[in-house]
């Protein structure tokens, strides 16, 4: 077979797992998360739980100081939880893990590398030999369409080109989730709603089980199969409301009834 086909066909087998849809991909049971604070106890986050479906596209909305990053860095594996399990396909997190892929809000790329320099950076760490990697890296640039700029430095790009660097980055290491922390909140209004059409084109490609924070409710509905609401400190999970919009959506469905209902419903929830 030639490296090619064999790539071909590892992605194939990358975007169609065998799955068990009724265990949770991510699940995170009872969690709890104090700090100090002027030396006294501050209570972030309660009780916690989520159970993440393969394939699921979800977001976290909540109010600013509710806990949502806490709750992200203790699925990383960045922070350990004050009580509770976080488990991926059943197995305990006990730290940071390439099973699960981070991108974060602000640009997170190594300015010394190129662009395909930074996608392959983990997979050099995981000791993927040179033809794996270079595969790897060029079907990773075509899926962000971004295989002109292979050799590009991250100076040399835009906002959104930068966060869909970020994003080959941590899909080229194959996370069974991807964690998001507020990816767009840097970006303008106009790249923003491109880049969730990316997103939404890319998770429909590549059907990776996606956990998001978000502080724009339209972008939290637009994405979603799944849009939990937690209250404010100390966050709990308030409402986990299903979005049961068609799977192919376009930026004209946030201007759709159905969608204008569901946007009200979550933010009377946070008002509540
Ligand atoms: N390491 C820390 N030590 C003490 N307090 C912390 C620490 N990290 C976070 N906090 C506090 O925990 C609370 C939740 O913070 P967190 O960043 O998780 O909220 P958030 O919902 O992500 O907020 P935002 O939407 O504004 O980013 C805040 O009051 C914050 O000050």
């Amino acid at each position: 077979m030639t490296r090619a086909a064999s790539t071909q066909t590892a992605t194939a087998t990358r975007a169609q797992p065998e799955l068990d849809q009724d265990q949770p991909k991510l699940a995170v049971s009872g969690v709890y998360k104090s700090f100090q604070s002027q030396g006294k106890p501050l209570m972030v986050l309660q009780d916690i739980d989520l159970e993440i479906y393969p394939r699921e596209f979800t977001c976290l909305v909540g109010s600013s100081g509710c806990g949502k990053s806490t709750l992200l860095n203790i699925v990383a594996g960045l922070m350990s939880p004050s009580a509770g399990k976080i488990a991926v396909d059943g197995r305990p997190v006990t730290g940071p893990g390439s099973d699960r892929g981070m991108v974060f809000q602000t640009y997170t790329l190594y300015p010394w590398l190129t662009v395909a320099g930074n996608i392959q950076f983990g997979l050099r760490l995981r000791g993927m030999s040179r033809g794996e990697r270079r595969d790897r890296v060029a079907y990773y640039l075509d899926v962000v369409g971004l295989s002109q700029f292979a050799d590009a430095y991250p100076k040399q790009l835009s906002g959104g080109m930068k966060q869909r660097v970020a994003i080959a980055r941590a899909l080229a290491n194959d996370p069974e989730v991807l964690l998001m922390d507020e990816p767009f909140g840097a970006l303008d209004a106009q790249t923003k709603e491109q880049m969730q059409q990316f997103l939404l084109r890319l998770w429909r490609q590549t059907h990776t089980t996606v956990l998001m924070i978000t502080h724009d409710i339209e972008e939290a509905i637009f994405l979603s199969q799944r849009v939990y609401v937690m209250s404010a400190r100390p966050g709990k999970i308030k409402r986990t409301i299903p979005i049961e919009l068609p799977p192919n959506r376009e930026l004209e469905i946030k201007l759709d009834p159905e969608f204008i209902d569901i946007k009200r419903d979550i933010i009377q929830s946070l008002h509540r």
